[in-house]
């Protein structure tokens, strides 16, 4: 009788990078509508094999054919529907309920609902499984790997490649499981190749391999293994020939003139007699029920869309930080960045007039035709520096002063000499009679700790408009011009912007940039991750699911939530937070939802090139804070050196930032050369991170 055979492995070699050879030389025949056991020792190359021939690992060298399809080091291909694939690992993502999974790989196949819930129901009681809305995550190793099994099987396949897929099952399931797998290959000619470690489960296989150390000991029938080492238990003939091939392996050494004879004459044997039995042939029978059906795009990108959706909405943490975070993070900013500083206190040292009777003298202004006179008019100064500045406390001398400076008690000290106001009158009525000691006296002198830049420049800012003011006020009360308060320099209302802009709204179109560009990279790295480490891209791979149609998947579930984000963003700093924007919103929207889209990408990016969540971790967050040092928003770009000026240019949030800027403040267009760079910048960036991850993803299937 000549059986037609659905895997030839010639062979195959393959490494890992530089390693060790994991498959040396191997040869595998598995014929069709038979069940073939492949055994052999924990990290001996099984899985390997396996993921070679499903097309996600690629040989060094030698040739495989799966169903006619030849592949080779050079050419790939992945038989899609053809085969069904269940993995060493679960594959499937925890958000998925039992009927999920049944309907992503029922769709990615290529099934209609009606099919999907009739298999559903069908494996739902040959593998007892959990009720249909129960959570894989909330399920035990055994039922995870139960649904597993159903999932590779719903399509009918042509040919099943099952990795341990009994692992953690009681006996009576493992049955359950082995019955079907011979009912099917017996009555619709699939064929099954199976690995296990439960060796004597695989006395119900056609034909059993036992590989060691990537090589294959030997293919034959369960009986004939038990006849020729003459033992009841597979078990037992597999240590028996582990034995042999270890004799010939040091008569080999001893017999070093001799040709090298290696383990594929152990397994000659059986082969030779095997191929009078299974034949290569060029014709496998067409399985209507895969050939027949249509695989849509569209029903895979359907089914790629409903489970980004499904692992978006029910990993609750995620949505929590995905929604409340920019909330957070702009209440935050709102209620940190920007505002004055408050509480602070300032010395005061009056050897003119004390502590001014605290509060209640403001000195006095006289004046006669020809000269105002003043009276203790270091009060009126001392007096009208009110909390919204600083508390005064009054010392009796510097010395003491200044070391509560030293302490951190008060920010600074003022200081009005014996003789201000007298000095201040001569310098008002006649300042060409005022000498030297004049101007001293009549200064006031105020010694502030600088050692926090920003409390120090605020109150310097704070003191001289008040001083101002009540020089102002001073002119008046003796009748002068308010003009002669002023240094005769004048600014006018800015060209763009407003006199009373501060450091939150120079801070906040980058703060927004920054924002929406980590919290969708955040998200996207955190997806992208987990579907390659749980699995679930390779598995779908597979099933002729492209890497290319994966990531548009994500591309448009993690768009929505970077418009959800951006719309929230706008909503919080400009009709809640009153920030007014000068130009055109819709300019706006884009710019910062493209921004959010490049973070997006740039997640890709690290998903790819980086293989876990904690690399990509440090990736995300390292290259958080190099971003934020360098985009103009700390600190001006003008103050950078040259190269790092043209670095922070090139980053994808620096000119974006400006762009905002330009857009709110001046109400500049998309024909503003400040509006159109951050626009082309961020268009670049997302090509090539996009270009970077579809070849990353290339490159890490030819590993
Ligand atoms: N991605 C990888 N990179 C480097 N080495 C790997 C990789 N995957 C597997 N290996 C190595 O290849 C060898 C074979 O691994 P493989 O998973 O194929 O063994 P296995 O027979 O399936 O083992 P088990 O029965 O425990 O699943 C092991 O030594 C393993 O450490």
């Amino acid at each position: 009788m000549v059986r037609q055979n659905a895997v030839i492995v010639k062979n195959a070699t393959k490494r890992y990078g530089k390693g060790e050879l994991v498959l040396d030389n191997l040869n595998m025949t598995v014929s069709k509508s038979s069940i073939y056991g492949l055994l052999g020792a924990s990290g001996c190359g099984k899985t390997t094999l396996l993921s070679c021939l499903v097309g996600i690992r690629h040989l060094n060298d030698g040739e495989i054919s799966v169903l006619n399809e030849k592949q080779t080091s050079k050419k790939f291909i992945i038989l899609g529907p053809r085969v069904g694939y269940m993995p060493q690992e679960t594959s499937l993502i925890g958000e998925f309920s039992v009927s999920d999974a049944f309907y992503y790989f029922g769709r990615i196949n290529g099934l209609d609902n009606t099919e999907i819930e009739l298999k559903q129901e069908f494996f739902s009681k040959l593998l007892q499984l959990p009720s249909s809305s129960h959570l894989l995550k909330n399920m035990s190793g055994g039922e995870k790997r139960r649904v597993s099994f159903a999932v590779a099987l719903i399509h009918h396949p042509e040919l099943l490649i099952l990795d341990e897929p009994t692992v953690g099952m009681d006996s009576i399931m493992r049955d359950n499981i082995w019955n079907y797998l011979i009912k099917i290959t017996k009555e619709e000619g699939i064929t099954v190749l199976i690995t296990t470690h439960y060796i004597e489960e695989t006395k119900n296989a056609d034909k059993i391999g036992l590989m060691r150390d990537g090589k294959m000991l030997t293919e034959s029938s369960p009986q004939q293994l038990l006849e020729r080492f003459e033992c009841s238990l597979l078990e037992e003939a597999f240590i028996k020939l582990c034995d042999v091939q270890n004799n010939a392996v040091t008569l080999n050494e001893a017999q070093r003139s001799e040709p090298e004879s290696t383990s594929s004459d152990v397994l000659n044997q059986d082969q030779d007699q095997d191929n009078n039995y299974y034949t290569e042939t060029n014709e496998i029978p067409v399985c209507k029920t895969v050939t027949e059906r249509r695989v849509s795009r569209w029903k895979k990108f359907k089914a790629l869309v409903i489970k980004n959706g499904i692992q978006v909405l029910r990993n609750y943490a995620g949505l929590v930080f995905a929604i409340l975070f920019p909330l957070l993070q702009g209440g935050l900013f709102f209620f940190s960045i920007g505002n004055n500083p408050k509480d602070l206190m300032i010395g005061i040292v009056n050897d003119e007039a004390g502590n001014c009777n605290y509060d209640k003298n403001y000195g006095y202004i006289w004046g006669d035709e020809i000269t105002c006179h003043f009276n203790n008019l270091s009060c009126r100064f001392a007096n009208n520096i009110n909390s919204s500045i600083a508390t005064q406390i009054y010392y009796d001398n510097v010395l003491e002063a200044k070391n509560d400076v030293r302490k951190g008690q008060i920010t600074g000290v003022m200081y009005f000499g014996q003789n201000f106001s007298k000095a201040l009158e001569v310098r008002v009525n006649d300042i060409t009679a005022a000498d030297d000691l004049d101007f001293i006296d009549s200064e006031i002198q105020v010694f502030l700790d600088m050692s926090d830049h920003v409390i120090g420049s605020f109150m310097k800012e704070k003191l001289f408009k008040r001083f101002i003011e009540i020089y102002k006020s001073i002119m008046k009360d003796c009748q002068l011009s308010p003009k002669l308060a002023y240094i005769p320099i004048q600014f006018e209302d800015p060209l763009y912007g407003t006199e009373d802009l501060t450091y939150a709204d120079f801070i906040v179109p980058t703060y927004i940039i920054i924002l929406i560009f980590f919290l969708a990279n955040t998200v996207s790295t955190a997806l992208i991750i987990s579907d390659r480490l749980q699995g679930l891209w390779d598995r779908s791979i597979v099933q002729g699911v492209k890497s290319e149609e994966i990531l548009l998947s994500h591309i448009f579930i993690q768009s929505i939530i970077v418009l959800i984000h951006t719309t929230m963003l706008y909503l919080l700093y400009f009709p809640i937070w009153g920030l007014e924007c000068k130009g055109s919103i819709f300019m706006l929207i884009i710019i910062v939802f493209l921004n959010g889209f490049c973070g997006l990408m740039y997640g890709f990016f690290l998903s790819v090139i980086l293989n876990n969540y904690t690399m990509a971790f440090y990736g995300s967050i390292g290259s958080m804070f190099p971003l934020f040092a360098l985009n103009g928003g700390v600190w001006p770009l003008e103050g950078l050196p040259i190269v790092l000026r043209w670095i922070s240019y090139m980053m994808p949030v620096t000119l974006p930032s400006a762009s905002v800027r330009a857009i709110v403040y001046k109400g500049s267009s998309i024909f503003d050369s400040d509006v159109y760079v951050g626009l082309l910048v961020n268009c670049v960036w997302i090509l090539l991170y996009l270009a970077i991850s579809i070849f990353g993803i290339r490159r890490l299937k030819s590993l």
